[in-house]
C-alpha cells in the first residue's frame, strides 16, 4: 500500500469508543490503521492452552474487526514478537506516527521503551497517551514530590485532582480510518490455543450495573452486588473514565475501589521490586512452612474450612472469586498454613480471569502484611466468623461445597486457634530476626 498512515496499537484497551490513542490518531492528518498483536512473549509463557483469557481477547478481536469492517477498514492482527511485528509493518506501510495507550506494568514499560527506540530509529513519531487510569503514578505526589505508599492520603489527593475538572471523553470518529479489504485473522487453534467457553460468562460492558447500593451489599458473596467489571477493566473493553463518571454520580465507596486499582498500579510502577520481594523488606525474613500437600489442598478447596473451600472452588470453576473471599482464602494460605504469599499469588495469576499483576500482587501483599499500607500482621482473618458475618445462611458456601455436612467433606487441616498462634509466633520471630 502506498501513502503515509498512522498506526494505533491496541493492547489492553480493546475498544473503539472513548479510546484516547485511537481518538487522537483519528483527528490526525493521515489515515489510521488499527493493529493488535498476539504477543508471543506473553502467550508462550501461558502453560494452559485452554486459557479463557486468550479466548476472551480473541472474541473481542473478532468484535473489533467486524466493527471496523463496517466502516470499510479492519483490524490488522499479528502473531509474533513486538519488534518483529513493527519491523514487518514498516515494510508494508509508510508509517508516520505510532499511537498507543500507556501501560505501567514492568514488562509493558520495557516493551514500549524498545518500540519507541525502534520507531525513533526509523524516523517514526511515537505518541503514548494516558487511558488505562484516570490519574497516572506521577500525577499523585506528596507536597515534597515523593510517592504515597499509604492509601488514605493517596486517595485524598486522587480525589482532589479528580475534582479539578470533568473527565475528558474521547469520541470515535470513523471518517479517517484507513480503507482496506478485509484482513485475515488466524484461528485460535493456529495461535496454539483452544476455545474456552468460560470467557463468555464475563461482562464486556457496564450494562445495567448500578453502584447505588454498593456498600450495603458488596461484602456478601451470595449477592450479585459488585460490578463484575474487573475483566472488562483488565482488557479495556470498558473505559475507566466511564466507570469513574458513574461512580462520582452514584457511590463514593465504589469510587474508592477504583482508586485502589490505581493505587496498586502506582505502587507496582514506582516500586517494581514488589514483583518478587516484599514491599517491606523485613517480611522476607519470615520462615514459611510451604507444605506442598497443604498447598494442594488449599488449591483444590479441600481444607475443611467451608468458606475457604467455597472460595477456591469458585475460582477453579469460574475464573472469578468475590473480593471478600479473595481476602479470606489468601489470609488462610499465608497465616493458617504459613505458605509464602508468592505461591498463592501465582496460583491466582493462573486462574483469575481478571488477573492483573498490580492488583494481585498489591492485594496479596496487603493480606500477608508485607505490602504498603497492609493490614497489620496480627490481623488473622477468622474463617468461621467471616462465614457468620458474610454468608450466614451458607448460600454461597453450599453453592460450591455441595458435599458440605456429609461424610465426604474433609475435617479441617489445621485447628484455627493453633494455626493463629503459630502464625503470630512465626511472624514475630521473622520480623525480629530482621531487625536484630
Ligand atoms: C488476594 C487478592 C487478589 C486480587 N487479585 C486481583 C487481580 O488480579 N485483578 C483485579 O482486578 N483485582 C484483584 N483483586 C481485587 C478485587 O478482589 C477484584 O478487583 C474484585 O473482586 C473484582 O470484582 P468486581 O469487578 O465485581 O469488583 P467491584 O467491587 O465491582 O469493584 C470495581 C472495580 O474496582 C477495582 N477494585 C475493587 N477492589 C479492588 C482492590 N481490592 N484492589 C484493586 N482494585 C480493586 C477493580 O478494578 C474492580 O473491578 C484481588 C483482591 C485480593 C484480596
Amino acid at each position: 500500500m502506498s501513502g503515509k498512515v498512522n498506526i494505533v496499537w491496541l493492547r489492553r484497551d480493546l475498544r473503539l469508543e472513548d479510546n484516547h490513542a485511537l481518538s487522537l490518531a483519528l483527528r490526525g492528518k493521515y489515515p489510521v490503521l488499527v493493529v493488535f498483536l498476539f504477543d508471543r512473549i506473553i502467550l508462550d509463557q501461558l502453560p494452559d492452552k485452554n486459557d479463557a483469557r486468550v479466548s476472551f481477547i480473541y472474541r473481542q478481536i473478532e468484535f473489533l474487526k467486524r466493527e471496523l469492517q463496517q466502516y470499510g477498514s479492519d483490524l490488522l492482527v499479528g502473531d509474533t514478537t513486538p519488534e518483529l511485528f513493527f519491523e514487518q509493518l514498516s515494510k508494508r506501510f509508510t508509517i508516520h506516527s505510532l499511537f498507543y495507550n500507556r501501560d505501567y506494568e514492568p514488562y509493558a514499560v520495557d516493551r514500549d521503551r524498545k518500540i519507541d527506540h525502534w520507531a525513533h530509529g526509523k524516523g517514526i513519531e511515537s505518541i503514548s497517551l494516558k487511558d488505562h487510569v484516570v490519574l497516572e503514578p506521577q500525577e499523585i505526589r506528596k507536597p515534597d514530590h515523593t510517592a504515597y505508599s499509604v492509601f488514605t492520603p493517596y486517595y485524598k489527593k486522587w480525589r482532589e485532582k479528580l475534582a479539578d475538572g470533568p473527565l475528558t471523553r474521547y469520541p470515535f470518529q470513523t471518517n479517517n480510518l484507513l480503507k482496506t479489504t478485509p484482513l485475515p485473522l488466524k484461528s485460535l487453534q493456529d495461535l496454539g490455543f483452544k476455545y474456552n467457553p468460560l470467557e463468555s460468562t464475563f461482562k464486556r460492558h457496564i450494562g445495567d450495573f448500578s453502584a447505588i447500593h454498593y456498600e450495603q451489599n458488596r461484602d456478601f458473596p451470595a449477592k450479585n452486588a459488585t460490578s463484575r467489571l474487573s475483566t472488562a477493566l483488565r482488557f479495556g473493553t470498558v473505559s475507566i473514565r466511564s466507570l469513574v463518571v458513574q461512580a462520582l454520580k452514584e457511590n463514593e465507596v465504589f469510587l474508592k475501589e477504583l482508586a485502589w486499582r490505581e493505587f496498586f498500579i502506582s505502587i507496582l510502577h514506582l516500586y517494581p521490586h514488589v514483583v518478587t520481594r516484599s514491599f517491606k523488606p523485613q517480611y522476607d525474613a519470615i520462615t514459611w512452612r510451604n507444605d506442598l500437600k497443604e498447598f494442594e489442598l488449599w488449591q483444590k478447596g479441600l481444607t475443611g474450612y467451608p468458606l475457604v473451600d467455597a472460595a477456591m472452588r469458585e475460582l477453579n470453576e469460574t475464573g472469578y472469586m468475590h473480593n471478600r473471599m479473595r481476602m479470606v482464602a489468601a489470609s488462610f494460605l499465608c497465616k493458617h498454613l504459613l505458605i509464602d504469599w508468592r505461591w498463592g499469588e501465582s496460583y491466582f495469576a493462573q486462574k483469575l480471569m481478571d488477573y492483573e499483576l498490580a492488583s494481585n500482587n498489591g492485594n496479596w501483599q496487603w493480606v500477608a502484611g508485607s505490602g504498603c499500607d497492609a493490614a497489620p500482621y496480627f490481623r488473622v482473618f477468622n474463617p468461621y466468623s467471616q462465614q457468620e458475618k458474610f454468608d450466614p445462611q451458607l448460600t454461597y458456601t453450599r453453592r460450591w461445597v455441595r458435599e458440605l455436612g456429609s461424610s465426604k467433606y474433609p475435617k479441617p487441616i489445621v485447628e484455627h486457634s493453633i494455626a493463629r498462634d503459630r502464625a503470630l509466633q512465626t511472624y514475630k520471630e521473622g520480623l525480629a530476626s530482621f531487625s536484630s
